[in-house]
């Protein structure tokens, strides 16, 4: 299976990405709409997320509803950024385990390197969410994936406010033949020589938490 693509197409995510690229918005904002965009891509990203059936009774009559089924989703912030992501998903999803990557991109090389991991080894059978803003050339969400496929993992979902088209080429490429879906506001125009996605919205780590050294 190919990984799927999805763009969500919204007013109110242009509108909020929009002030979130804007180099005027400080970190405050710039956290709490990450935050806002991150439910409204969940929304999307969870489509699929499996569920089971259950009778209840309402005030006025037994019904069958359904709620989230186990084993539980597992959502992955991808540190730094990823984690002003995670709040506004595990709102949605309520019974979700959080695990961590922590990753960092050599800003010369481009290479991902991981220097944190904090997740359940097996991870088969579950569904998993991985955040991370940027996808920028693909190193570190591949990396990621890759990670998580090894634990057993056999249906990711990555949300990213914002990716490159030569980011998705490699992510489509490297994880050929695994379950990927890969959604995401914007698929912006390229990547410029720094590997910084153009137009873009910088550094988003840096956006939200200050300069790292
Ligand atoms: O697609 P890639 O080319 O691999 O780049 C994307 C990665 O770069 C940024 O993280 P960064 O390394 O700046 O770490 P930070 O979140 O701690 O700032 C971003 O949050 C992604 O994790
Ligand atoms: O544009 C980019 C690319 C990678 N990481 C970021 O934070 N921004
Ligand atoms: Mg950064």
């Amino acid at each position: 299976m190919d990984m799927r693509l999805h763009v969500v197409d919204h007013p109110l995510v242009a509108h909020k990405l929009t002030t979130l690229r804007d180099q005027r918005t400080d970190s405050p904002t710039f956290r709490r709409l990450a935050d806002e965009l991150v439910t409204l891509l969940a929304y999307e990203a969870t489509r699929d997320v499996r569920t089971e059936q259950v009778d209840i009774d309402t005030p006025v009559a037994r019904t069958t509803g359904v709620k989230l089924s186990h084993p539980r989703p597992l959502v992955v912030p991808i540190l730094r950024a990823g984690l002003g992501m995670l709040d506004g998903m595990v709102r949605l999803l309520p019974t979700a385990e959080v695990g961590f990557l922590g990753m960092v991109r050599n800003e010369e090389t481009l290479q991902a390197s991981t220097y944190a991991t904090r997740m359940p080894d097996d991870l088969s059978g579950r569904q998993v969410y991985v955040l991370d803003p940027m996808l920028a050339t693909g190193g570190t969400l591949v990396a990621a994936i890759k990670e998580l496929i090894e634990r057993g993992a056999d249906d990711v979902t990555a949300v990213v406010l914002l990716a490159a088209p030569e980011g998705v080429e490699v992510v489509e490429r490297e994880l050929a033949g695994t379950p990927v879906t890969v959604v995401t506001a914007s698929v912006d125009e390229r990547l410029n020589e720094q590997g910084y996605i153009v137009p873009g919205l910088g550094d988003a780590g840096d956006r939200m938490y200050g300069a790292a050294e």
